[in-house]
C-alpha cells in the first residue's frame, strides 16, 4: 500500500481529500497499486471528518516516515513550504503542489533536487487550476518551439471583472464573493495587484523558454485602477478589458514579458472567457495556436489537477521525469521592459476640446478617438505602436501641457 501524506488543510487540501476517497478505486486501478492518505498535517484541527484520525501537526513525522511515498503541499507561501518541500525531496519522496509562489521562485532549484534523488515534483494545479497545462505544454507539444504564451491566468480577477461589468457589482462586493467561493489567495492582494498572474506566467514562460522567469523580472500591474468608464469606452471600441498575462520568445534570446490589464477585441478567444475561467493561449510554430480553457480556480478543480499529479508521481515512482528547466541566478531572461512595443488606450479630460486634440495629436499622430455617452469633459483614444518609453514620454508630455491622462490600458491583439 502506497502511503500518502498531504500539508494544508484549506480549501486545496479539503478538495484533495474529498477527490482522493471519492475516486480512491479507479485512481488505484490507474496507478497499478493500492493507496492511502497516512497524514493530514495542518495547524488547526478538523473534528468530525471521516479521516479526523489522520491529522498531525509535526512535520517531522512526514519527512521521517519511510512509508510515505508521495507528499502533497498545499499549505501555500515560501516559508515554510520550500523548507518542507526540499526536505522531502532529499528525503526521496516525490512532492505534489498547487503553490505557484514556490514554483516561480524556486522551480528550477527544486526540479534539480527532484532529479538528483530520483523523485519527482509536480505542479500541474500551480496554473490555471483545473486546466491540464503543465503536462501538455511539457509533453504533447514537445514537437514545437513555444513562442508565445498569453492568457487570463488569475480566476478571481476574472470573476471580479466580470460581475462588476455584467452585474454592476462593486469591486469589493465581486473580492468578498471570490473569497468566500475559495478562489482568492489568502491576500487578495496577490490576485488584484497581478502578482498570482506574474507567478503563473513565471512558470509557463520557464517551462517553454527554458530558463527560469524570476517574478521580480516581469513588469506587473492589476486591475485596482481600472473604472467603469474604462469598460465603456472599451465595448465603444468593441471588446472588452480583462488581465493578460503574457510571455514572448525574442530573437535576441530574452523573452518579454508582462501582466498587465488589457483591452481584447470581441473576436479574440479570450474575451469571451468570463467569471472564474481562466484560457491560456499557447502559440507552437507547428500546432500554431492551441487555447486551453477551465476553471482556472476553486476547491474541486484544482483538486483535481493535485490528485492527478499524485497518481502520475506513484506511476513514476523510482525514476525523474525530464520535467526541468535552467535555473537563471543572474534573473535577466526578461528585456526591459521599455523595450517592449505597445498600443495604448488613453482616456484624458479636458476643458478645451480642440485644444486636447491638438496636444493629442501632436504627440501621438493618428489616433481612434472613442466617445461614450455623457462624457462632455472626457475623451479616450487609441494610439499607434511605439516602444513602452516613448509612450510613457508622451503621457509625461500630454499631462505637462495641461491635459490629465485619467487612464491607460494596453491593447493587444490575441
Ligand atoms: N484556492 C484556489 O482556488 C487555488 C489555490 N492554489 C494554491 O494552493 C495553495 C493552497 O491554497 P488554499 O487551499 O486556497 O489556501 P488555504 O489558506 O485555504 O489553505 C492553506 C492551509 O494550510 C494550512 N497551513 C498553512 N501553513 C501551515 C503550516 N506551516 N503547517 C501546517 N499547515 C499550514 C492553513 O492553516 P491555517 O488556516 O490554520 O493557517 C490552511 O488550512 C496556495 O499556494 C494557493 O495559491 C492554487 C490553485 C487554486
Ligand atoms: N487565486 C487564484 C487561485 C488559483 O490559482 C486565482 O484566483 O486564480
Amino acid at each position: 500500500m502506497l502511503k500518502i501524506a498531504v500539508m494544508g488543510h484549506g480549501v486545496v487540501g479539503s478538495g484533495v481529500l474529498e477527490v482522493f476517497y471519492k475516486n480512491r478505486a479507479a485512481m488505484e486501478r490507474k496507478a497499478g497499486t493500492e493507496m492511502d492518505i497516512k497524514y493530514v498535517l495542518d495547524l488547526r484541527d478538523f473534528p468530525g471528518l471521516p479521516y479526523s484520525d489522520k491529522f498531525i501537526k509535526d512535520f517531522e513525522l512526514i519527512a521521517n516516515d519511510p512509508e510515505i511515498r508521495v507528499v502533497v503541499e498545499v499549505m501555500g507561501g515560501l516559508d515554510p513550504a520550500f523548507s518542507y518541500v526540499k526536505r522531502c525531496l532529499e528525503a526521496g519522496k516525490s512532492v505534489v503542489t498547487s503553490n505557484k509562489e514556490l514554483v516561480a521562485a524556486k522551480g528550477a532549484e527544486l526540479l534539480r533536487v527532484a532529479n538528483e534523488h530520483d523523485v519527482n515534483f509536480f505542479f500541474e494545479a500551480s496554473v490555471g487550476g483545473g486546466i491540464p497545462i503543465i503536462r501538455p505544454l511539457h509533453a504533447c507539444l514537445v514537437a514545437n518551439q513555444i513562442d508565445e504564451i498569453a492568457g487570463i491566468l488569475n480566476g478571481t480577477t476574472n470573476f471580479i471583472l466580470t460581475k462588476m461589468i455584467r452585474e454592476g457589482m462593486s469591486f469589493d462586493d465581486a473580492l468578498a464573493l471570490a473569497q468566500q467561493l475559495g478562489y482568492a489567495e489568502r491576500n487578495p492582494a496577490a490576485d488584484v495587484e497581478g502578482f498570482d498572474a506574474c507567478r503563473k506566467i513565471c512558470i509557463l514562460a520557464s517551462l517553454a523558454f527554458g530558463r527560469h522567469v524570476y517574478p521580480e523580472e516581469v513588469h506587473t500591474e492589476g486591475i485596482t485602477q481600472l473604472t467603469l468608464e474604462d469598460v465603456e469606452y472599451a465595448r465603444a471600441w468593441g471588446g472588452v478589458i480583462k488581465l493578460i498575462g503574457r510571455a514572448k520568445r525574442l530573437p535576441s534570446g530574452k523573452v518579454e514579458a508582462m501582466v498587465s490589464p488589457a483591452l481584447v477585441g470581441n473576436d479574440s478567444q479570450l474575451a469571451s472567457v468570463d467569471d472564474v475561467f481562466n484560457a491560456v493561449l499557447v502559440r507552437g510554430d507547428a500546432t500554431g495556436d492551441v487555447v486551453f480553457y477551465g476553471k482556472g480556480a476553486g476547491k474541486l478543480p484544482t483538486a483535481s489537477a493535485v490528485v492527478a499529479d499524485v497518481v502520475d508521481a506513484v506511476k513514476a515512482q523510482h525514476s525523474s521525469t525530464s520535467l526541468r528547466w535552467e535555473d537563471n541566478p543572474a534573473h535577466d531572461t526578461v528585456q526591459g521592459y521599455f523595450d517592449n512595443e505597445v498600443r495604448m488606450y488613453v482616456r484624458i479630460s479636458y476643458d478645451n476640446f480642440d485644444k486636447a486634440m491638438r496636444a493629442v495629436v501632436d504627440l501621438f499622430g493618428g489616433v481612434k478617438p472613442l466617445y461614450r455617452s455623457g462624457s462632455e469633459d472626457e475623451m479616450a483614444f487609441i494610439t499607434g505602436v511605439c516602444t513602452e518609453r516613448e509612450m510613457t514620454q508622451r503621457l509625461d508630455a500630454l499631462a505637462a501641457r495641461g491635459i490629465p491622462v485619467l487612464g491607460k490600458i494596453r491593447v493587444l491583439d490575441y
